[in-house]
């Protein structure tokens, strides 16, 4: 099956030599991503996001030159973090920079390194809202509220009254992605709002549902954020990801940590799905008989949001057993990727 070279609209590469491994892996798929800017410390600035974005540009070089061969052209799409200090001032520099395409959200408190994120967006952020606005700048939104007292599977549904409905009541013409949506709430929801919104949805929300998490015991590898939702959920996604609908595309949240990161008495949010990215969704597509609407989720809903130009190149996918390796080097560590030890019947030919 060959389709428009796909992008991905929600990656986490990391740094270092974290960053060198797991690059090539969405490279050899993508033509470009939206990168996340939850380093240590964040991506606060355009001159931050400048320095991120020659890094790794120079990784996946150094990382084909390792391998004796070209790399694949690849385009970072930079995002920053917004913090309760992000000013209008920024939005501009970042807007005129060309590279900067979204402004990224996080509670402070609701995911991996998100402590440096926003206490209280419609109280600290209004201008720095105003400001991305008036400059078409999208904001990337982690879609779950902080508060303890809500129950963990239903922080997604309390987000979409307390933060959503109220952002988008003050900037009805702010561009909002929803990203990694896990519940029919949010589906429902995205579907229905006025105004510019989209959603990405991620390959494991769409093949998995939380009994996986607990499958035989307890899966560390399974768990991110936010976390796997009940079947019912699953299954509204899914027919969100198929229906054809263009505010719904794809977007991995492909956030590797080391092994040892994850196997331990308090793991880390975040599941590996880089290296077989088209190949799950390919599998979840299939598996309602739509690989038909997989171009226009993988390749032009996505682009045709962010205002900018379905790649030129294609992409093929060729229908063969796909076996998931139990673990992946990632720099002098390990990364164990999603569904480790299954096989999958679908893989990116050689080459692309
Ligand atoms: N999704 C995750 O579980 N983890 C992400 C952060 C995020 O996207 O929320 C990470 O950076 O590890
Ligand atoms: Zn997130
Ligand atoms: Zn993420």
């Amino acid at each position: 099956m060959r389709l428009t070279r796909p992008d991905d609209w929600h990656l986490h590469l990391r740094d270092g030599a974290v960053l060198r491994s797991v690059v090539p892996d969405s490279a050899r798929q993508f033509g470009r991503a939206i990168i996340m800017p939850n380093l240590k410390p964040p991506v606060l600035t355009t001159e931050d996001a400048r320095a991120y974005r020659e890094r790794i540009l120079a990784a996946l070089q150094q990382a084909a030159e390792q391998a004796g061969a070209e790399a694949p052209a690849f385009e970072p799409l930079m995002t920053l973090y917004l913090t309760d200090r992000t000013s209008p001032d920024e939005i501009r520099r970042a807007r005129d920079s060309g590279f900067v395409h979204g402004v990224k959200l996080y509670p402070a408190g609701a995911t991996t390194h998100s402590d440096a994120g926003v206490t209280d967006l419609l109280g600290q952020c209004p201008a720095t809202l105003a400001a991305m606005q008036d400059c078409g700048m999208p904001l990337l939104v982690h879609g779950e509220v902080t508060d303890p007292a809500v129950d963990l599977f239903d922080r997604e549904a309390v987000f979409i009254e307390r933060v959503m409905q109220p952002l988008r009541r003050a900037f009805p013409e702010l561009k909002v992605v929803f990203e990694h949506l896990t519940t029919a709430d949010g589906a429902a929801y995205v579907t229905q709002a006025e105004g510019p919104i989209a959603a990405t949805l991620t390959p494991q929300h769409l093949l998995y549902n939380r009994n996986a998490l607990f499958k035989g015991g307890l899966r560390p590898h399974w768990y991110c954020l936010p976390i796997l939702k009940r079947e019912t959920h699953r299954l509204a996604l899914l027919e969100a990801a198929t229906s054809g609908n263009p505010r719904f595309f794809l977007g991995t949240d492909s956030a590797p940590h080391p092994r040892g990161a994850k196997e331990q008495d308090c793991g880390c949010a975040g599941c590996y799905t880089a290296r077989h990215a088209m190949a799950l969704y390919a599998t979840a597509f299939e598996s309602v008989g739509r690989l038909d609407r997989l171009e226009a989720f993988a390749s032009l809903n996505g682009p045709a949001f962010y205002g900018l130009a379905p790649n030129t190149g294609v992409l093929t996918l060729e229908r063969v057993e796909n076996p998931i390796p139990r673990e992946l080097p990632l720099g002098d560590d390990v990364i164990v990727p999603l569904a480790a030890g299954e096989s999958l019947m679908w893989r990116v030919a050689e080459g692309g």
